[in-house]
Order: C-alpha cells, then sequence, then structure tokens
C-alpha cells in the first residue's frame, strides 16, 4: 500500500519516524511520504522528517498542554497550512494516507481527527487512522482525551486501527521508559501491514494484494493487528503447526488491540519464503479465524519474504464490540464524569453511532 503519513503531535510524530525508518531499512518502499505536524517547536525538531509547526498565533510554539479542544481548533484554523505541505507529495501512486497520533494528549488527540475529516475533503483515497490508545495507569486527562478522539477519529476517518501502549509494554516497565520499544514493535507490524502486496518477490497467485488490507478495512470503525512469528523448517509440510500456532497467538496474545476477536473482517497475511509456506496451515488458519472472528468475511495471502522465520499478521477490522474497548470506554467516561468541571454531558462526548454497542 503505497503510503503517506502524517504524524500528528508528539506520539505521532516519533511513531511515524519508526514506521518511514523501517520501511526505509527493510526496503519495501510502501511509505512514499512521511510528515509531522505539531504545535510544539521542541518537539518536532529532533525528528529527521518535514515538519508543520501549527498554532503559532495561538500558543506560540510551546503546545497546547494537553487540551484537546484546542489541538483540535488550532488544527482546524491551520489545516491549510498542512494542505500546502502536502501538495506535490501526494502522488497519483499513492493508496492511502495514514494519519498517526497519540490519543491521549492534545495535540494529536484533538488534531488527527480534524486532520482527517480535511483530508476526505480533499482526498480520493482512504484516510486511515493509527491511533495509540493510553496506557492504565495514565491520568484521567489523558483518559478522558482519548475517548473523546476516538468517537471523532472514528467517524472523520475511514478506519482507526488502534494500538493499546499497554499491550507492547514489558513488565516492570512504565510507559514511559519503554516508548522506543513499543514504537519499534508498533512499527514492525504496521510497517509489514502496509508493505503487504509491495516488495513482492516472485510474485504467485496466493500473494497477497494491497486491495486486500484496503478492503477488509472497508468495515469502518475500529481495527486492530496481530503478529506472532517462530522459526521455520524448510519444509512447508513440517509447518503446519507453525502457521496454525503463530496465527492463533498473532489474534490472541499478540493483538494491538488486546481480548478483540468479535470482527466484522479479517485478514490474515503469512510471511516467510514462499516455499515454506504450508497452503493447508494456511487453510486450516483461516478456518480457524473464522470460527474465532464470527466473521464469513476472511481474507488471506502470503507475503514472500527472505526470511528462516514464520509470521502471521492478522488485521481485525470492526471490533468494536470487544472487551478491552468497552473498559477504556468506561474508564474514559469515568474520567470526564470525575472531572471538576465537565464542559459537555458526559453521554453526550461518547455519542457514536459506531461505537454506540459500547454505550
Ligand atoms: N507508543 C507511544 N506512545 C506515546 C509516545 N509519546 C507519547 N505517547 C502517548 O501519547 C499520549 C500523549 O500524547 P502526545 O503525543 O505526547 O501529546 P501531543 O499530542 O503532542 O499533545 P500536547 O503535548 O498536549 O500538545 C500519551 O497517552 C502517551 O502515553 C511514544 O513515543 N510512543
Amino acid at each position: 500500500m503505497k503510503t503517506v503519513l502524517i504524524g500528528v503531535g508528539q506520539a505521532g510524530g516519533k511513531l511515524a519516524t519508526a514506521l518511514a525508518e523501517f520501511d526505509a531499512r527493510m526496503e519495501f518502499g510502501a511509505v512514499s511520504e512521511a510528515i509531522a505536524v505539531n504545535t510544539a517547536k521542541a518537539d518536532l525538531q529532533p525528528l529527521p522528517l518535514d515538519t508543520v509547526l501549527i498554532g503559532q498565533d495561538r500558543v506560540n510554539g510551546h503546545g497546547v498542554g494537553g487540551d484537546n479542544e484546542l489541538g483540535a481548533e488550532v488544527m482546524q484554523a491551520d489545516a491549510l497550512e498542512v494542505m500546502d505541505a502536502l501538495d506535490g507529495r501526494i502522488s497519483s501512486k499513492a493508496e492511502a494516507i495514514w494519519v498517526v497520533a497519540g490519543l491521549g494528549g492534545g495535540t494529536g488527540s484533538g488534531g488527527a481527527p480534524a486532520l482527517a475529516r480535511e483530508l476526505q475533503r480533499v482526498y480520493d483515497v482512504p484516510i486511515y487512522g493509527l491511533g495509540i490508545l493510553p496506557g492504565r495507569d495514565e491520568g484521567a486527562i489523558y483518559q478522558a482525551n482519548a475517548g473523546r478522539s476516538l468517537k471523532t477519529f472514528a467517524r472523520e476517518a475511514d478506519s482507526v486501527l488502534l494500538v493499546d501502549n499497554d499491550a507492547f509494554r514489558s513488565s516492570g516497565e512504565s510507559v514511559e521508559e519503554g516508548f522506543d520499544a513499543i514504537n519499534e514493535a508498533i512499527a514492525r507490524r504496521i510497517g509489514l501491514l502496509l508493505a503487504s502486496g509491495e516488495a513482492v518477490e516472485g510474485v504467485g497467485e496466493s500473494v497477497v494484494d494491497t486491495s486486500e488490507v484496503i478492503n477488509t478495512l472497508r468495515s469502518g470503525g475500529i481495527a486492530s493487528l496481530g503478529y506472532a512469528s517462530a522459526e521455520s523448517s524448510e519444509s512447508a509440510e513440517e509447518n503446519i503447526n507453525t502457521v496454525m500456532s503463530t496465527s492463533r497467538r498473532a489474534v490472541l496474545s499478540g493483538a494491538s488491540l488486546p481480548n478483540a476477536t468479535d470482527a466484522d473482517s479479517a485478514l490474515l497475511v503469512v510471511a516467510g519464503q514462499p516455499d515454506r509456506i504450508p497452503r493447508k496451515g494456511v487453510e486450516k488458519s483461516r478456518r480457524w479465524l473464522e470460527d474465532e472472528t464470527n466473521s464469513m468475511e476472511v481474507r488471506g495471502g502470503d507475503f514472500p519474504l527472505g526470511s528462516e522465520r514464520l509470521a502471521s499478521l492478522v488485521l481485525l477490522a470492526g471490533v468494536e464490540g470487544t472487551q478491552r474497548l468497552a473498559e477504556f470506554m468506561e474508564r474514559a467516561r469515568q474520567a470526564v464524569r470525575d472531572a471538576e468541571e465537565p464542559d459537555e454531558d458526559p453521554a453526550d462526548a461518547f455519542a457514536n453511532d459506531q461505537l454506540e454497542d459500547l454505550m
């Protein structure tokens, strides 16, 4: 999927950088452009990307301090500057634009949905969100921001792939300490998804195509991405159990949004050397995925890769009903209730057709 990445806010900029660097290191060529947008000058400076500083008249380059309404206002006011920076970067080859943001802060949380709306008006390609949910031990303001942002982001973007910071945290390590490691882990997973159908050595009939990713995400709403890998044998026959086990682990313990199994649609990508990928193992895994997700719309394909390992990448779309998301939304609602001066009725704050079942 020829992709243009736009990182919004500090986390968005760092994650867009990690993704662009992973894609370049692997020579996939899926990320064609990457830019970072922020209200904080100091957060943009260390990034090796082209950057756009917004909201200078309001916050003078100092960030919005967790105020996501201000983040949204500033993005609306300065969207033209971001659009100007994108001008000429979105070629006719671009297949999607991904807006990347941490949903707990102010700039990314408020700005990403506002930017997605603007992009939808101008570009014909799908506009996807890559949103980072705050960890459980982050403060109430982060939870409240993310709750508000998520409902708007899911409405404005064609689909929002969620990453739970807690899902990638090693034990004993605070979220803060682990950011670089988390960003690397996320970049590897999303990077492989974006490259599916791109860097194809030896095209075969079962090779995954970009359109499979786009069709899977067509369900809209919230998406999750799972990943697991294992050593493989030279003979495909001996790898049947390996593929079945990596596919299960990808969903059950390696998902970007844990405990998300009920889905509207799914895509299973098996990456590795083509002659090591067992057709029977892939078929069985797809059938297992149909049962596990309760969806009949399960796509699949191979990703030929010169590695000794085999990996399963499982994209689930339309996972709004998941337990983890319900817990998160409850935490976000509680944070809004606990706020001293809620500026809106908490029920209104989360009213959204697509997330209605969580209410
Ligand atoms: N995975 C990951 N999460 C991050 C990173 N940096 C911050 N976060 C998370 O993102 C949220 C904060 O968002 P930031 O991007 O720092 O904030 P911002 O959008 O720049 O907004 P302001 O600082 O308020 O202007 C929190 O939930 C953090 O846990 C990072 O490098 N990686």
